[in-house]
């Protein structure tokens, strides 16, 4: 199978902590894909080992068509990805424009620094020193960092924590455009808004193995899930004079699930219709990608599922 981003297979082990267990995905070029997990799920580990920072125990891992865990072609899948990580390590006396242009120097064929500080929304800010930067700006500097070698593939680790709604906005704006001009995108993130907005495909990572994978729009089966149809009752009425099964809420809505919601609807509200009465609040939903994850990372009882097997020494 080819693909930008190909795992089959992969275990990495920490002591007794087995944290990938067989792990596979496929990440198809120009696409966006977002792991997602709870924490320690493993996907720090992944990324770790497909940017190269991290030997696997076992498993295939084909990046660009390099594998990561040779030595010989280590400078080549450098030059040809981007990372946008936690916690980069910048020079904090260094201005922006500095910082941009030292890291520029470290790729074969690198964009242009003022254009890529623009692209990430730092113009006028050029020669401000890094330590004088606020969180979200910082975390812009490190997204230009990521840029500035004119990567084919972007690994991004949480790239929009600290931003504010626009910034958040404008980046999500930056990635698609990055990838509608061709660069692949691996994103971690925990913000279901993110992935929803801006992933072509997700992938739920729990106890080191992909649960569920898909577009955001069908992970899990939402695309047909029974809806929730929630309406204030009528005053002087009660479930039980409903045409449909309903279940009265805390909040004063009631409830109605439905797997053909075009024919519950229309007899729920001819009948309100009839008695000349309104479903006051109506609303009709299908899960979200929010409940979804979180079905699929907690079990029955509420917990986590992605602690870790304990392999027996
Ligand atoms: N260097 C390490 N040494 C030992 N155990 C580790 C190490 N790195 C990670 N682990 C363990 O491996 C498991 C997976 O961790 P990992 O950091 O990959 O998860 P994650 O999904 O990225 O979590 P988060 O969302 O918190 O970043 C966890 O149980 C973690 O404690």
């Amino acid at each position: 199978m080819t693909g930008a981003v190909v795992v089959e297979g992969l275990h990495k082990r920490y002591g007794t902590v087995h944290a990938v267990r067989g792990l596979g995905f496929t990440v198809g070029y120009g696409e966006i894909f977002a792991l997602l997990g709870r924490n320690g799920a493993g996907k720090t580990t992944v990324m770790e080992i497909l940017e190269g920072f991290r030997a696997r125990d076992s498993g295939r891992v084909d990046v660009l068509g390099l594998d990561p865990g040779e030595k010989a072609t280590e400078r080549t899948l450098r030059e040809r990805i981007g990372l946008v990580l936690q916690d980069v390590a910048v020079e904090p006396y260094l201005t922006v424009r500095e910082t941009v242009a030292r890291n520029a120097g470290y790729y074969p064929a690198p964009r242009d620094t003022d254009e890529v500080i623009g692209l990430v929304g730092l113009a006028g800010l050029e020669r401000k020193k890094v330590r004088a930067l606020s969180g979200g700006q910082k975390r812009r500097l490190d997204l230009a960092l990521g840029l500035i070698g004119n990567p084919g593939l972007l690994f991004l680790d949480e790239p929009t924590t600290g931003f504010d709604p626009n910034a958040r906005r404008s980046s999500w704006q930056l990635v698609r455009d990055l990838r509608d001009a061709g660069t692949t995108v691996v994103l971690t993130t925990h913000h279901m808004e993110e992935a929803q907005e801006l992933a072509d495909r997700v992938a739920v990572v729990a106890a080191g193995r992909i649960v569920a994978e898909g577009t955001p729009a069908t992970l899990g089966g939402r695309d047909t899930a029974h809806v929730r149809i929630r309406f204030a009752l009528p005053p002087g009425t009660t479930v039980d004079d409903l045409p449909v099964p309903a279940a009265p809420g805390e909040d004063g809505l009631v409830t109605v699930e439905s797997a053909e919601p075009t024919g519950t609807l229309h007899r729920l509200t001819g009948w309100a219709l009839r008695r000349g009465a309104a479903l006051t609040g109506l609303r009709v939903d299908r899960p979200s990608l929010e409940d979804v994850y979180l079905r699929l990372t907690t079990d029955d009882h509420g917990t986590p599922e992605n602690r870790p097997e304990r392999s027996a020494l």
